[in-house]
């Protein structure tokens, strides 16, 4: 069952248009991220889902229910959505479980303590319900903003940028545990952030935006493999694009080989407007679509490389003189200025036409 719509909703401030045309939807205990660069709009579109900022065109719905058209918006304390933010702003006179149990006014006294004690379960603080927040980690003081937020079974939950005060290994792990704890809640999220590998650790769909327009709305896997245009391909992680020749409606050659893939329908032999590109495209190859061989006859200079840990990183100039990335298990150290054998380990690619 869909939970959340947004069809078709702008925004602006004053004269100047902040989103534009923003359409996406999310099923019941489905999350969503919304992930782009800064200023592209993503906190703007969160805010209108609440119920902080009137919309100008389009709608928003829970439940069926309309939150917001132009000239009509419900409340924020009556559209029973949670929120968490970016600093988890928890009351710092309450203990832990005093925070969770905020929102619980209508409830029992009992019912209310037996919530409080599944969520800090749930969120693994039982041990800490009498804490204080100032006397908890970074990483705890989030999850106890993420119970105070689920405490009242909202219909939505909203999460802006919730793990950027954390650091980088503490963020990987804290976007797992909040992607399970949202799942055993059955609760439908959204979440807000620039940091891709935390998109894709939390989310079932993500909504790459850029100057406040959703570019694709995907999954993970496609973002990453089958990205809808540049700015998907170039925001959603590393890669180089390789000039190839369109040989049919789904083969390219490259330097590198023939592969077989999405062509642009205007650079199909059938869709061919007679442009002056010669039927050339781009192709979009992933560190993971060129594997090093060195039984292969393909050579190519090592110009650059990055320690990963598993894996190497390497930045390399193949014959023509064009650049290409690779990731090579890091037992495989070779120096910069070696050449070393590569060949194409893709099934899939995509090809954007040129200019
Ligand atoms: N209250 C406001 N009045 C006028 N302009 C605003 C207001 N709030 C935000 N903006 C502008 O709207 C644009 C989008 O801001 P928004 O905060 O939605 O972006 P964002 O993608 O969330 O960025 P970040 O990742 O940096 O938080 C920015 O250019 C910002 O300056």
């Amino acid at each position: 069952m869909i939970e959340l719509v947004v069809q078709q909703v702008s925004q602006a401030y004053g004269t100047r248009q902040i989103i534009s045309d923003l359409s996406f939807s999310l099923a019941k205990g489905e999350i969503g991220c919304l992930l782009g660069p800064s200023g592209c709009g993503k906190t703007t579109a969160l805010r209108c889902i609440a119920g902080f900022e009137p919309i100008q065109s389009g709608d928003i719905r829970v439940a069926g229910e309309v939150l917001s058209r132009p000239g009509q918006m419900l409340s924020a304390e009556k559209r029973r959505i949670g929120m968490v933010f970016q600093d988890y702003a928890l009351f710092s006179h309450l203990s832990v479980a005093g925070n969770v149990g905020f929102g619980l006014h209508g409830a029992s006294k009992t019912a209310a303590k037996a919530r409080v004690d599944e969520l800090l379960a749930l969120v693994g603080l039982a041990s800490h319900a009498d804490k204080y927040p100032h006397q908890l980690s970074g990483g705890q003081q989030q999850r106890v903003a993420l119970a105070r937020a689920l405490a009242p079974r909202p219909r939505l939950i909203l999460m802006d940028e919730p793990f950027s005060n954390l650091d980088v290994e503490l963020r990987e792990r804290l976007s797992i545990e909040v992607r399970d704890i949202l799942k055993r809640e059955n609760t439908t999220a959204l979440i807000v952030t620039h940091d891709q590998n935390e998109a894709f650790a939390l989310a079932d769909w993500v909504g790459v935006m850029h100057q406040g327009r959703i570019q694709q709305w995907d999954t993970p896997y496609n973002l990453y493999h089958l990205p809808s245009n540049r700015f998907v391909a170039d925001f959603v992680g590393q890669g180089a694009l390789l000039t190839g020749e369109v040989l049919n409606s789904h083969q390219v050659r490259t330097e590198l080989g023939v592969l077989d893939g999405f062509v642009p329908p205007e650079c199909n032999p059938t869709g061919c407007r007679g442009c002056a590109n010669q039927c050339q495209v781009d192709v979009l190859l992933r560190p993971d679509d060129i594997v090093h061989d060195d039984d292969s006859p393909l050579l190519a200079e090592v110009e650059n490389k990055a320690f990963r840990g598993a894996a190497f990183l390497y930045s390399l100039k193949l014959p023509s003189g064009q650049r290409a990335l690779s990731l090579v298990p890091s037992h495989h150290n070779h120096a910069v200025g070696e050449k070393i054998g590569v060949r194409l380990s893709a099934d899939h690619v995509v090809a954007f036409r040129r200019g």
